[in-house]
């Protein structure tokens, strides 16, 4: 008997996601997939809700509709932990502790790739010579780059990243790129939220746009 062919489940989904902060919509009704190996561009202006949806993909807030499924199950904290990463805004480092120390104490909560060594991973992002440099000592763009190591590190094929190129230079901005690039090739998914265009992995992409023109609302997927 031939083996039947299931379509491989993406990697996240969304139906109804909707999220209102004192009864005033933010974001929603939504409906998107992510499967594996395709990168999500959320698009749009600041304050249109990229933040808090991925907020609430990473189970960070509470949605006030909707699912998400990730591999086809309803995602739990059990699942969001195993499958996502997520990069945010604040670099959410020990500031008294060093570069590596940083790294080894995230990778002890959340996990680490196998054959991956801290030491490379921060070489990997521009980091060797700042093993010992306190995080308090690093300038923005080298925390972000910290971050990214983290990041490396980390297991989770779902990756969220929220603006990955705020503070970084233009070679940074082409490290996030080639990261998400192999990140994709090994058969990962990343959201990316952006205010534009301007800057966006080169790989398979798309697009959510979100729009906030006083109330109201408009999804697309392009
Ligand atoms: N902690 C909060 N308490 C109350 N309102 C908030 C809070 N965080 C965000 N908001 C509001 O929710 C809306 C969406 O904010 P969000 O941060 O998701 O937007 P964004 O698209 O990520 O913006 P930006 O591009 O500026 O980062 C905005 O109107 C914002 O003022």
């Amino acid at each position: 008997m031939t083996p039947v062919e299931r379509p491989a489940l993406p990697l996240i989904a969304a139906r109804g996601l909707r999220f209102a902060r004192n009864d005033e919509p933010v974001f929603g009704p939504l409906d998107f997939a992510v499967d594996a190996g395709e990168a999500l561009l959320v698009q749009g202006d600041n304050g249109a809700g990229k933040t808090t949806l991925l907020r609430v993909l990473a189970g960070l807030l509470r949605a006030d509709d909707g699912e998400i499924d990730i591999d086809g199950h309803p995602a739990g904290p059990a699942r969001r932990a195993r499958a996502i990463a997520y990069l945010g805004h604040l670099p959410g480092l020990k500031a008294d502790l060093s570069a590596l120390e940083n790294l080894n104490f995230l990778c002890g909560l959340h996990g680490r790739r196998r054959a991956q060594l801290p030491e490379n991973a921060l070489a990997i992002v521009g980091l060797a010579g700042y093993e010992d440099a306190l995080a308090r000592q690093l300038s923005a763009g080298q925390k972000k780059r910290l971050s990214l190591a983290r990041l490396w590190m980390s297991p989770a094929p779902l990756w969220l990243l929220d603006e990955p190129y705020a503070n970084l230079d233009l070679e940074g901005i082409e490290l996030v790129n080639r990261m998400v690039q192999a990140h994709l090739r090994e058969g990962g998914a990343t959201l990316v939220t952006t205010h534009g265009a301007y800057a966006a992995p080169p790989v398979r992409t798309r697009m959510l746009v979100m729009e906030k023109r006083g109330l109201e609302l408009r999804e697309q997927i392009a």
